[in-house]
């Protein structure tokens, strides 16, 4: 399959509410979609960056640059047989993994579309996951009582599990709160690295609740703490923003710094790299969860494709469309069935309809690049 021509857009979406974490408040999301064409048919891809470096090293700035100037020219008018040649040719540029695994899942979508199959199916994933289940994440907010509120909405409309943000000042006593009025639902908590070895006090007090998991509550390029802290928690820490590939998780199950992963496709450079991982979780009994970086219907439609490999065996952060847009840029937008699960596309290749007038509304600058 030969790349013919690629276009990057930029895109800005306004979140119906603000999301924010232990590095910020978020309005809007503003990233890049990237369209690659050959034999006559489209893949889309998601780069799912922030416009600041807050979550990690990559803007979305800094993503279009590196896709204009080194990854659109290293793969433009090439032919490559699979996705994983496309990878292999990107694979000795450093880091800039939003941006790479915008471009090689957009491959992806466009290698399966040829193929007439789902993108679940060329991915190995397991025909049985018809529908994946799903969870949460909810963002700090100004009043504790408002965050009982949504949880007691999120239960409602049946998700999987609950996921809350902490940092220093919203922690221990707020997921108290929570089991003192919800008891024993499937809760978790994530930091985004907002603690530091002299919380393990606050650590031990979080252990207490019996959650299913903390999700990366030490630096974000850490490992060797995390190990420290893990062998002292009988809770489960989940590392989301230390693991950067296959090789990091690795090394951290190998430390024992965690015992979950939250895979996130851009945070690892691609849909190869989320199957790497699969194979290792498997091999190493270590349970995955697919997690979000609010997507566009683009990015979210890839993220339940991957989800049916078999090693993600714990609900995602994937949430229906109506948590986070008035409207999605794909047609039908997602919605979260009764029992806690979103269906996983069944057309070809990525298998929604791009909603063009909708992405073209949203679309800040566009460039097109051709062999
Ligand atoms: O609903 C989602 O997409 C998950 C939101 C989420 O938790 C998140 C959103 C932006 C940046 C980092 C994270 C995170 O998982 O740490
Ligand atoms: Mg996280």
């Amino acid at each position: 399959m030969r790349v013919e021509q690629v276009r990057l857009r930029q895109v800005r979406m306004p979140l119906k509410s603000y999301f924010e974490t232990s590095f910020g408040r978020q309005y809007d999301r503003e990233f890049l979609i990237v369209e690659v064409r050959g034999e006559g048919l489209r893949g889309y891809g998601e780069v799912s960056t922030m416009a600041a470096p807050l979550y990690n090293e990559e803007t979305t700035a800094s993503a279009w640059v590196i896709l204009e100037q080194n990854f659109i020219p290293q793969v433009l008018g090439r032919d490559f047989p699979h996705p994983h040649d496309l990878a292999a040719a990107l694979q000795h540029f450093r880091r800039n993994h939003m941006a790479k695994a915008g471009l090689e899942n957009a491959f992806w979508d466009l290698y399966a579309r040829a193929q007439g199959q789902p993108l679940w199916a060329v991915l190995g994933g397991d025909p049985a996951r018809k529908a994946v289940p799903v969870g949460i994440s909810l963002g700090i907010q100004e009043h504790p009582e408002t965050l009982l509120d949504q949880i007691a909405q999120a239960l409602q409309r049946g998700y999987r599990r609950i996921k809350v943000k902490i940092r220093p000042g919203w922690d221990e006593p707020i997921i108290a709160a929570i089991r003192e009025r919800f008891g024993d639902i499937p809760l978790m908590a994530d930091a985004n690295s907002a603690f530091t070895l002299a919380d393990l006090d606050l650590l031990r007090r979080l252990d207490r609740h019996g959650l299913m998991m903390i999700e990366q509550p030490l630096a974000h390029d850490d490992i060797v703490d995390h190990a420290r802290v893990q062998a002292e928690l009988s809770t489960p820490i989940c590392l989301d923003e230390s693991i950067h590939s296959p090789e990091d998780a690795r090394r951290a199950l190998d430390l024992g710094s965690c015992r979950i992963i939250n895979v996130k496709v851009g945070r690892v450079g691609g849909l190869s790299a989320v199957q790497a991982l699969d194979r290792l979780a498997r091999q190493r009994g270590v349970p995955l969860w697919c997690g979000g970086m609010l997507e566009s219907g683009i990015g979210r439609a890839i993220n339940l494709h991957l989800t049916t490999l078999p090693g993600f065996t714990l609900p995602g952060d994937t949430s229906p469309s109506d948590r986070y847009w008035e409207r999605d840029i794909v047609s039908p937008p997602f919605t979260l069935n009764a029992d806690g699960t979103i269906t996983v596309p069944t057309g070809t290749g990525i298998g929604v309809d791009i909603d063009e007038e909708a992405l073209d509304h949203y679309t800040v600058t566009a460039k097109d690049f051709a062999a």
